[in-house]
């Protein structure tokens, strides 16, 4: 017999796919059966059923027999009924409901990165079998793996701990003699991860160790969810206190803290105290409020980027640690029975406190020895060179800020001639007979008294005068105002090595202030010492989210004409600076021309600039907005009367914000591609921007 045409048609078309015609006759069999031997169907668009169902086969023969292994599996495990793991609940899903499942797990996998992420982040039923939820939490470990190389596990806001409600127990008790180290039996468990609710418990017997307990509770959380619960940490979170029964009891610190595991599944976290021997005090349960604040305090905002040795137990003791100093210093809080407060309510009044909590991933492998020098200075850039701590945070991606020597004031590089002498002041110049402690208390300015009209600069609560600092935005704002002198043969022109040179572009004329010093009867209280003092506000490094790099922010609001900081680098030369220039090095220079022009020759040695690049202070964070930025740099001169050399601090131009990015208006002819600073893509969303009109 002839063979049918659109069988040889079909294993003709099906050759192309390496398929025996054996097997294409086969599948054409079930078919043909299936469509009523109509061969439409099975033609058309190019075979396509044909082809899918020669393809599908192995697949389907795959997934039944997944399925059977699945389900022994779920027979020989008691407790696989409570447990929502997701390759359980496959056998009961459509088909293609279980690709997405998978999807799900694996993202949900690696979005528990953190320090909690085996327990917190997995589904958990009230009574999950020890080694089924191990498997799971391992394979959900391994997911993260694969997503991740060796992690410095930086959360990001929330991460593991998400949606979990805690409840603070204490069971302190007066009779505290010892360290005692706990049975898990013994004790009532601290930190428990089965989602249990959360209920209160009563003050536990009488122990010998002050024993603050913690419970977590872990709602299982849709990966559909966890970005906007990313959003808020701690904001579903319960917190319940019930005090001790008397508020006398010894002093103790946190000195160990224990793992264990029970045989119900539970993960426990014991914490024991040690009191310190014949020390009594009133310990005062702090509120949830206080408490929460406390531990912010101590690591979210501290911890931006997590310490590699970052461990939750280290975070469990912290919060005790919190909780007992919260309990030893408060003598005025009352001890109700129960104290319950929602963690949500309690998160932002401090503005700047609440909003910033991003930690970032790096992974291990890509981080240089400069990057964890950073990393280390995550808590304070400063490395303790200032009166107050800056951290850095990176809410956007997973750079370090770079590497830089962090100096509190300016050093000469080479060749600048800056000499910082006692014999460069005159009497004249320095208030040392009539002074005695402030002089902007005498009622008869003094030498140093001359930065406005013989008035002092500043007002008694150490921010600069309304009409002084008016006078100076106004002269950056409004050329009409400015005074520009020219230099016969500008030094910046020089340096650029051309064969003609080009006339001075000008200088704008700068008032400055200045301030008093070693050589003075006052002290160093005396009003007249502002920027000496150093940066005193709460600020913060941050990467920005609009492509400038990294910024500098205040965590809180600042009066006009407040001091920020002031611009610290090496002292360069202009020929020195044009040098790192020309050999494309890293350099932010700000040239200190407040005086050129005012005479008839300035040499290449006097004129300076300051390079903040590779050494500085926070000031080198500080990005360029055109006109209306928060900032102004104003001159200060403090140990050299020389007007080559001054400070450049900046002040506030208006009340700021907590919170707002700190600005100030370089200055930049982003026209002249051969100024000694780099002309860039200006990205300042002013809407004076300079770029923007070119
Ligand atoms: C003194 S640094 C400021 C800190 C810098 N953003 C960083 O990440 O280290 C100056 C450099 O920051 C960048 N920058 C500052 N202001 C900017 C702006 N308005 N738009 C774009 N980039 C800016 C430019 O690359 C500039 O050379």
């Amino acid at each position: 017999m002839a063979p049918n045409p659109k069988i040889k048609n079909a294993c003709e078309a099906m050759k192309v796919f390496g398929v025996s015609e054996a097997k294409v006759k086969l599948v054409l069999k079930d078919l043909l059966k299936a469509y009523d031997n109509k061969w439409d169907f099975i033609e058309d668009e190019n075979y396509k059923v044909l082809v899918d169902a020669i393809f599908d086969e192995p697949d389907a023969q795959a997934t039944d027999m997944k399925k059977k292994e699945v389900k022994e599996e779920a027979k020989s495990s008691l407790v696989m009924q409570s447990l929502p793991l997701v390759s359980y609940v496959e056998d009961e899903l459509d088909e293609e409901e279980i690709p997405l499942k998978r999807r799900l797990r694996s993202k949900r996998g690696r979005g528990c990165n953190n320090t909690a992420s085996l327990s917190t982040c997995s589904p958990i039923s009230l009574k999950p079998n020890k080694e089924a939820s191990k498997t799971q939490a391992e394979e959900e470990d391994e997911d993260d793996d694969t997503e991740l190389p060796p992690l410095k596990r930086y959360s990001r806001r929330g991460g593991g701990v998400k949606g979990m409600a805690m409840t603070v127990y204490n069971n302190a008790s007066p009779s505290s003699s010892s360290l005692m180290p706990m049975e898990p039996e013994e004790v009532p468990p601290i930190l428990s991860l089965p989602a249990v609710p959360t209920q209160v418990k009563k003050d536990s017997e009488e122990g010998n160790c002050l024993a603050p307990m913690i419970e977590m509770e872990k709602p299982e959380m849709h990966v559909e969810e966890q970005d906007k619960e990313n959003e808020d940490i701690l904001n579903d979170t319960t917190v319940m206190v019930v005090p001790p029964s008397t508020s006398e009891h010894m002093v103790a610190a946190a000195t160990s803290v224990e793992l264990a595991s029970s045989a119900s599944g539970e993960a426990k976290i014991f914490l024991s105290f040690t009191p310190v021997t014949g020390e009594t005090t009133n310990f005062c349960l702090p509120s949830m409020e206080d408490l929460r604040r406390a531990m912010e305090e101590k690591c979210l905002k501290s911890y931006k980027i997590v310490n590699p040795e970052f461990s939750v137990l280290g975070f469990m003791k912290d919060l005790c640690s919190c909780y007992i100093d919260l309990a030893k210093n408060s003598t005025n809080q009352s001890l109700e029975t129960e104290t319950l407060c929602d963690m949500s309510k309690v998160g932002d009044e401090s503005g700047a406190a609440g909003v910033s909590m991003g930690l970032v991933v790096v992974p291990e492998c890509e981080i240089s020895a400069d990057g964890w020098r950073a990393i280390n200075n995550v808590k304070d850039i400063t490395v303790g060179e200032e009166n107050v701590e800056i951290p850095w945070v990176n809410e956007i991606n997973e750079e370090v800020p770079s590497h830089f020597r962090y100096m509190p004031r300016s050093f000469v590089f080479q060749d600048a001639p800056v000499k910082f002498s006692l014999s460069s002041f005159s009497d004249e110049q320095s208030c040392s007979s009539s002074c005695i402690e402030d002089c902007l208390a005498s009622s008869m300015p003094c030498n140093c008294a001359i930065s406005v009209a013989n008035r002092f600069a500043y007002t008694a609560d150490g921010v600069v005068k309304e009409d002084f600092l008016e006078a100076r935005i106004s002269e950056a704002l409004d050329q009409r105002k400015q005074v520009l002198q020219f230099c016969k043969e500008c030094p910046l022109e020089r340096a650029k090595k051309e064969v003609i040179l080009e006339p001075c572009k000008g200088h704008l004329k700068r008032k400055a202030i200045k301030e008093c010093w070693i050589k003075c009867g006052c002290t160093k209280r005396c009003g007249n010492r502002v920027v000496q003092r150093g940066i005193h506000n709460k600020l913060q490094v941050f990467y920005t989210p609009n492509g400038k790099g990294w910024g500098l922010r205040t965590l809180e609001k600042l009066p006009k004409g407040a001091f920020i900081c002031e611009y610290i680098g090496e002292i360069l030369t202009i020929p020195e600076s044009y040098q790192r220039r020309f050999e494309d090095k890293l350099s932010f220079p700000v040239i200190l021309d407040a005086h050129w022009g005012s005479e008839e020759w300035l040499e290449d040695g006097k004129a300076l600039c300051l390079d903040g690049s590779c050494y500085g202070n926070i000031a080198r964070f500080l990005n360029h907005r055109c006109l209306d930025a928060n900032l102004i740099e104003i001159p200060v001169c403090v140990e050299t009367p020389d007007q080559h050399y001054y400070h450049l601090a900046f002040f506030t131009t208006r009340d700021i914000e907590a919170m707002e990015e700190l600005t100030w208006d370089y200055g930049i002819d982003f026209n002249d591609d051969d100024s000694l600073m780099k002309p860039f893509d200006c990205l300042c969303g002013s809407r004076f921007c300079r770029t923007m009109k070119r």
